[in-house]
């Protein structure tokens, strides 16, 4: 009998089919992660829900979803896998924060709950939690996605020159960003809540008088003073392996912000 020395072209496309399957981690330990999962799993995605250390063997990307910022960070340190993700991001490994996510993310946050809250931090911008408002000042606005660079292909059917219809739910914005090589994907034109607004001045009265605050006054004041023009504020961003966006990608059926992560995340593996 002849002995097989090539592999079946049904091995060979099982084998192929393998290689490629992108292996991504939810974090769930609150919010919209099995959204998150779904879209994720419909794109060819193996989807593992990340709640305790164990469960990050074998993943190649993280999603930290939206929900309460305040809560999953409790839950997080407490359960000991926010250390894990703090190292997962710090060794550069591709990560996304949606809504909540995004404020995890930051380096900085404003607007956090009395007591201060736990954060993962990774990427150098200033945030503020609930710039846009409670849950009933919730709203959909269609943003520019062009600078996502995809192709209809990628983006599973969607007509990328449409605009996208982006989700804010208690939605954080940044305000500023202070490390080199942070990409600004997108922006909407919006003025702090009330409490957006009474958070920001406060925290401009303290530490006393110093070139630290007169740097924050600066960057605060475009929030701050009317114009005649609404201040714009980042809603999505990306630096290196790191993808915030302030809205809920998870919420909608348009996929294109999940094909565009699973694209930067195949595009890390083939740079190591
Ligand atoms: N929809 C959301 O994820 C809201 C985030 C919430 N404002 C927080 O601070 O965690």
């Amino acid at each position: 009998m002849a002995v097989q020395t090539q592999p079946s072209d049904a091995v060979q496309e099982h084998g192929k089919q393998h290689q490629e399957q992108l292996h991504v981690g939810v974090l769930a330990l609150q919010g919209a992660f099995e959204e998150h999962a779904n879209l994720l799993r419909s794109l060819g995605a193996k989807v593992t829900e990340v709640r305790l250390p164990g469960d990050f063997a074998g993943l190649d990307a993280i999603v930290l979803p939206g929900g309460e910022s305040t809560a999953m960070a409790l839950i997080g340190e407490r359960w000991g896998v926010f250390p894990q993700l703090r190292e997962w991001v710090a060794t550069g490994r591709p990560v996304w924060g949606t809504c909540a996510g995004m404020i995890l993310l930051s380096n900085e946050a404003l607007m956090q709950k009395e007591g201060g809250q736990a954060l993962v931090g990774g990427l150098d911008v200033e945030i503020c939690r609930n710039y846009f408002g409670s849950q009933i000042s919730s709203f959909e606005q269609p943003i520019d996605t062009t600078l996502l660079g995809l192709t209809k292909e990628e983006c599973a059917g969607t007509d990328v020159e449409k605009p996208y219809p982006a989700v804010f739910i208690r939605a954080p914005a940044i305000l500023s960003v202070a490390g080199e090589g942070v990409s600004i994907l997108a922006k909407v034109r919006a003025l702090p809540c009330s409490k957006a607004r009474l958070a920001l001045e406060a925290s401009l009265n303290a530490p006393a008088a110093s070139p630290e605050r007169s740097a924050k006054r600066q960057r605060l004041e475009p929030y701050l003073t009317p114009s005649e023009e609404l201040p714009e504020v980042i809603v999505a961003a990306k630096k290196d392996n790191i993808l915030v966006t302030a809205f809920h990608p998870e919420l909608t059926a348009d996929k294109r912000w999940h094909a565009y992560f699973l694209k930067m995340v195949r595009e890390a593996q083939t740079k190591t």
